[in-house]
């Protein structure tokens, strides 16, 4: 741990703000990029809004150090910026990536998860239907720019995009790991896994607890694309082309119909899901294995 500015600083993080360093850097080639002079990036605290106005794109990355895990606050700050894009008629995509070093997203916040209240575990389950609901069912496309790190719930926010393109990296695996944690992944996650992969290949995965990497998670269908990981934005962004060029009502209309049938297995019964969520997590067994897992993590570290 590194000390700085009186708090601690975990010296991984430090060493990922590199990677914000490096954006700092490019933010002077904006132009050059397409962000031209009078363009601004938006969004909050946790989630960094790029906008491409003249492309109708914007690209959003999760910066939530060290390793972008799905907090309370992050979810939140996620459907508020998607939910601003979705209404701006400026924009037709969105690019979903990650501002830190080697992580995507580490899934969700354990510490969400861990000797809180049942109404804490609530308000955190009706963020993260929201969050899928919104983004799964989004009119914009949506291309994932996986450039780290993808596990559980990481890989679900991956699967409720149009597209995905992972870097080719030993440390970019991706998958729903939940069984490993002594955790069940709710059904609509299972659903979403079932119409990427196909039954025989999610019921594997999810049983095991599956952390694919690339060369894998491309032979099984969890991701579209595998490139070095220095091109993983400018990949995402030349699939996002393609997309653009297809008619936006012809296309959202037919998201649509693939879509709504899942989307609504949810919708129609959110509250049940709830409930059933915060009866699961609460169980002493369910505690003490998130604890364990938990704790081996910080150890790890
Ligand atoms: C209706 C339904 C009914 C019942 C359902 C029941 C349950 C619901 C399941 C819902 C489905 C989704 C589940 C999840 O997403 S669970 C989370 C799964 N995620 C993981 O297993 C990832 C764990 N993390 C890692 O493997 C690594 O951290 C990672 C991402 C590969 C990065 O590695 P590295 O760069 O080496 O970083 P560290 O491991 O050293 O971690 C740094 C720091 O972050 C802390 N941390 C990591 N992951 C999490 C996390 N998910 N939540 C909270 N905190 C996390 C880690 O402890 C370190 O902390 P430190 O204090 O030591 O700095």
């Amino acid at each position: 741990m590194a000390l700085m500015a009186g708090l601690r600083v975990p010296a991984r993080a430090l060493l990922r703000s590199g990677c914000w360093l490096r954006g700092a850097a490019l933010a002077g080639a904006e132009a050059a990029a397409g962000l031209g002079a009078g363009v601004r990036r938006f969004g909050s605290q946790r989630v960094l809004v790029e906008p491409d106005p003249a492309a109708g794109v914007a690209v959003v990355k999760l910066k939530s150090p060290p390793v972008n895990s799905l907090s309370l606050e992050l979810l939140t700050e996620l459907v508020i910026s998607l939910e601003k894009l979705d209404n701006d008629k400026t924009f037709r995509g969105i690019v979903l990536t990650s501002d830190l070093c080697g992580v995507f997203s580490a899934g969700l916040d354990l510490t969400e998860l861990c000797g809180r209240s049942p109404a804490h575990y609530a308000e955190y389950w009706r963020a993260l239907q929201e969050l899928w609901l919104r983004l799964y069912l989004s009119g914009l496309v949506s291309v994932a720019a996986v450039n780290g790190a993808s596990p559980a719930g990481g890989c679900l926010l991956c699967l409720s995009c149009d597209y995905r393109v992972l870097a080719d990296s030993p440390s970019c695996v991706i998958g729903p790991n939940e069984t490993r944690l002594g955790i069940v992944a709710p059904f609509w996650f299972k659903d979403c896994m079932v119409n990427t992969v196909g039954h025989r290949a999610a019921e594997q995965a999810l049983q095991l607890g599956t952390l694919f990497p690339p060369a894998e998670a491309l032979r099984v269908g969890l991701v579209d694309q595998v490139v070095p990981e220095d091109q993983v934005q400018s990949t995402a962004l030349a699939a996002m082309a393609r997309w653009l060029a297809i008619p936006d009502h012809a296309r959202q209309l037919t998201k649509s119909m693939m879509r709504k049938p899942t989307a609504d297995r949810l919708a129609k019964h959110r509250e049940a899901d709830v409930q059933s969520f915060v009866s699961f997590v609460s169980r002493d067994s369910i505690q003490k294995a998130l604890q364990t897992y938990l704790e081996k993590l910080k150890q790890k570290g």
